[in-house]
């Protein structure tokens, strides 16, 4: 699967409000909304319910995590072969709140890529970004770990954030893309995100705890439908 931008990721967390069969319902709200618009809509579901929503909706689903181990004998880890099987087009990694050391990122980034599976390197400052950048994942997702959670957006309340985090990957590694995270909410926050430069965002609370999800994603998706 090609992935198209502007991207909109939903990260699902640990969140019990998109757990089991919520993950499903929040994954085809999702589903719903990319169709209507065509813009496209990505869903990381917990590790459990990956194989459930991977099999039940045809928009893109991440992992959330990998550990940087091949099939065999490692007891509760989760492999990118796993993941592959179970649906996912690809794999978030180095999450704030779950992190993972530099060189297990170099060795899941180019695993990855030998089984055509999609990175999203989550980074908290743009020099971690610019070495991540330097890996040469696919995309990375700049999220300062202090606004996740809040509801203040990093494309408004750090935006040099971002654009330092932009102007070293293009310096890097133009090949990669960067989305942010952190704090966004409202079409007006993925607006101001893709002016600095990104190509789009990965969220959370925004989505999962929105009263109506289906609300909560089409006015967040507002203002591209207006740019293009
Ligand atoms: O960590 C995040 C997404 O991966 C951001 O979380 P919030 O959207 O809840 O701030």
């Amino acid at each position: 699967m090609r992935l198209e931008y502007p991207l909109i990721l939903i990260n699902f967390k640990s969140y019990r409000e998109a757990s089991g069969k919520k993950a499903l319902e929040l994954a085809r709200t999702a589903q719903k909304v990319s169709r209507d618009t065509g813009l496209t809509i990505a869903v990381a579901p917990q590790l459990t319910d990956l194989h459930f929503v991977a099999a039940n909706v045809e928009i893109p689903v991440f992992s959330q995590h990998v550990d940087d181990v091949s099939p065999g004998s490692y007891t509760g880890h989760v492999t990118l072969e796993a993941v592959k099987d179970a649906g996912a087009i690809g794999t978030m990694i180095n999450h704030s709140e779950r992190r993972v050391r530099a060189d297990q990122v170099d060795v899941i980034v180019k695993r990855a890529r030998e089984l055509s599976l999609v990175t999203v390197v989550c980074t908290n400052t743009p020099e971690v970004t610019a070495a991540m950048a330097a890996l040469g994942p696919d995309i990375v997702a700049i999220e300062p770990p202090e606004l996740i959670g809040t509801g203040i957006p990093v494309s408004k309340a750090k935006p040099e954030v971002v654009t330092s985090s932009v102007e070293l990957v293009r310096r890097i590694n133009p090949a990669v893309k960067v989305l942010c995270g952190a704090g966004i909410t409202t079409g007006e926050d993925v607006a101001a995100a893709l002016r600095l430069g990104t190509v789009g965002v990965l969220l959370a609370s925004g989505v999962v705890k929105a009263k109506d999800w289906e609300k909560a994603i089409r006015e967040l998706v507002e203002p591209i439908l207006k740019r293009a």
